[in-house]
């Protein structure tokens, strides 16, 4: 697909990414309306026991109320720029829309552009998401600047007769320890190209690894370079590898959304080591003082200051006579109450003075900075260019979100698979967003601005049989390392010996792919959730977990699959404390595990499969394991799906447990 104009572009991309952001605000209507206001705080979409307070005026005189909660915010999805509505109960949807401008780890503060609804100011109120508008704001202002960047908009549209001469310029070799060929060509290839290369890395081809391999390079040869992808898991996994060559990086972006492993990289927790923000945190500490003491005195807000000026309190303050049916008394302490706000006004501004300029000396001196697209949008990196931009699974972020991090680059890399996650788009209307960056890329680029790596360094040949035929017209080749690797294999694997023969026989180690028909599970939903469970299902995999752990695999070796998020909710609390890693397919995107078990969840006699059907989430699930893949699930609800048929009739089958 390409365009014509720079103003087509705008006016595509412009309206579909509208219409996402409608059809979000309907989701998050739809979900208030079916789940619990705990609920959905459990989500991270709302914040529960809040207390509002005026906050005076902020910027283009916008009322800013600040809602408080006394023992801290609970972790929550809500960012500065985010649309949301605040109620007493339930909230209708009808409510008053505010932007979130201020967040702490106690208070998130709201500006309204009209005068806030009373019911703010009150106690125990309840606020809710109802838009993540700031991805969308950061995603129409990166269509809307392409203008200045003349080269890119022509390659955005289409127009790539100027990357001819880079084709056909003399290449130089280049030699990475561990890689093999192709990986190597890729590395060389982006860094001969000027403008754009495209790294194509079907499952465990290593394009993660080939791109940690080129930002090291890259950064050895003095460059900056802007490292982003889709989603959190997705930047923690390449940040992994970054910090394991040794490279400088930072993390920008909720600690809380991080790895824990890795969060001392984040901005967050280096500023804490920062001269600069140290003092800024004493002048925090004093405001927090301040604020005590003032206290003690009249606010000059609303209803007491009675249209009268700072300036006009203190004068009358001094005068110690009444006006105007306000006693002296009370403006002298309305006048003491506005000296201690100024006092707080600037340590206040001082501290943010501070903490930026510790911000802008970390990010200025570190190398390489990692954040999600979203993130690197921010104004932390506001004044930053640039020499190159990284976003791994591109293939997993709409074009406009591409476009967030690859703005601030002089030359864009990008990695991914477009037979993995599509990216997440809600509204039926813009289902073009669907269509990645990387993959209209692909389609008219230049073959040699992409390299495609094609031998995986991860699953055993049979457990890469299925994707390699059904996505990847059987390109993809197993590594000789790890085409006959086995579970017996790793140090200490002595397969459990059980009563059961069908427990025995998914334990033998040179079985690298099973299905286990789970004939008798039963399907079911919550009347308030989209998302199904199955216990029967649910008991299965605990007894598999069981057998393998008896077989002294490591937890950390096992990884537990499912699409539906109601009985991942069920396995993690069933499996609390077998440290054994359980996810959705989306969280396991990237990942991998020596054994993987899926619990497929749908059984019905209607061979109704839903969401099963997404083949490329099929693709991503069935392409994490190393070693062992066991997939849980209902033969006769499966069989009304040809690829699920074709599927197991290709893999042994155990039928009882
Ligand atoms: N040249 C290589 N030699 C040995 N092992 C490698 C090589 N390249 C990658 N690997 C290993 O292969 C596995 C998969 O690599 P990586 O995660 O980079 O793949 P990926 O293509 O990003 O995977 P996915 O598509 O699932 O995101 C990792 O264990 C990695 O260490």
């Amino acid at each position: 697909m390409r365009f014509n104009s720079l103003k087509q572009y705008q006016d595509y991309f412009s309206s579909l990414i509208q219409k996402e952001r409608a059809a979000e605000m309907d989701f998050h209507l739809n979900e208030i309306m079916v789940l619990s206001g705990k609920q959905r705080e459990q989500k991270g979409r709302a914040i529960l026991l809040l207390n509002g307070n005026d906050s005076g005026t902020g910027i283009g005189g916008s009322s800013l109320v600040k809602f408080v909660r006394g023992e801290g915010l609970p972790d929550n999805q809500i960012s500065i720029g985010d649309i949301v509505i605040v109620s007493k109960e339930k909230p209708t949807g009808k409510e008053e829309q505010g932007t979130v401008v201020e967040k702490t780890a106690r208070s998130i503060t709201v500006a309204y552009s009209q005068s806030p609804p009373f019911i703010v100011f009150g106690r125990n109120l309840r606020l809710d998401l109802f838009s993540n508008d700031i991805t969308f704001q950061r995603m129409l202002e990166a269509v809307h600047k392409l203008e200045f960047l003349p080269n890119h908009h022509e390659l955005l549209l289409g127009k790539v007769d100027f990357l001819q001469d880079e084709v056909n310029a003399k290449k130089t070799e280049i030699s990475v320890a561990n890689l093999n060929q192709s990986q190597e060509a890729a590395i060389r290839k982006a860094i001969e190209s000027k403008e754009v290369f495209l790294i194509h890395g079907p499952p465990g081809t290593g394009k993660t690894t080939t791109l940690s391999h080129l930002i090291q390079l890259l950064s050895e040869q003095g460059n900056k370079i802007l490292v982003s992808a889709a989603s959190n898991t997705a930047v923690d996994n390449i940040l992994e590898k970054l910090t394991k060559l040794g490279l400088p990086c930072i993390r920008i972006g909720n600690p809380a959304r991080m790895d824990s492993s890795l969060s001392f990289l984040s901005l967050d927790v280096q500023l804490q080591d920062h001269p600069d923000y140290q003092q800024a945190n004493g002048l925090w500490n004093k405001i927090q003082i301040q604020k005590k003491e003032q206290q003690e005195f009249v606010p000059a807000s609303g209803q007491n200051r009675r249209g009268l000026s700072d300036e006009k309190i203190i004068q009358l303050a001094s005068s110690k006579k009444n006006y105007r049916g306000i006693p002296s008394p009370k403006l002298r302490k309305m006048a003491q109450w506005i000296k201690v706000q100024r006092a707080i006004n600037k340590n206040f501004e001082e501290a943010n003075k501070l903490q930026m300029k510790a911000v802008e000396d970390i990010l200025s001196q570190t190398p390489i900075i990692c954040a999600t697209n979203s993130t690197a949008g921010s104004g932390l990196l506001k004044d930053f260019l640039f020499d190159v931009v990284c976003v791994d699974e591109a293939t997993q972020a709409t074009e406009p979100e591409c476009l967030i991090p690859l703005l601030k680059g002089k030359k864009w890399v990008l990695a991914g698979d477009h037979h993995q996650l599509p990216p997440t788009v809600v509204s039926k209307d813009a289902e073009a967003l669907k269509l990645s960056l990387f993959e209209r890329l692909k389609t008219f680029l230049p073959e040699e601005k992409s390299s495609l790596l094609s031998i995986q360094y991860r699953m055993h040949k049979n457990i890469m049989k299925f994707s390699n035929e059904t996505f990847y017209g059987n390109q993809l080749k197993a590594h000789p390392s790890v085409a006959g690797h086995t579970l017996a294999d790793l140090p200490g694997y002595e397969p459990f010996i059980s009563l059961e023969q069908g427990l025995n026989q998914l334990l033998k180690p040179e079985i690298a792919v099973l299905f286990y028909n789970c004939a008798n599970g039963v399907e079911a939903k919550l009347p308030d959730s989209y998302s199904y469970y199955n216990k029967v299902e649910l008991e299965k995999v605990q007894q598999i977990t069981d057998a393998l752990l008896a077989s002294r695999l490591f937890p950390e070796d096992i990884g537990i699959i499912s699409p539906y998020e109601q009985q991942i909710i069920r396995l993690k609390s069933m499996l609390a404390g077998y440290q054994v890693e359980i996810k959705t397919i989306d969280g396991f995107q990237g990942k991998e595990k020596e054994v993987i078990i899926i619990s497929l969840v749908r059984s019905n006699q209607e061979g109704n499969i839903g969401f099963l059907r997404d083949y490329r989430r099929l693709n991503v699930a069935l392409t994490r394991a190393k070693r062992k893949l066991i997939i849980v699930g209902n033969l006769t609800t499966l069989q009304a799906d040809p690829l699920y048929t074709w599927l197991i009739e290709n893999i042994s089958l155990v039928d009882s447990i």
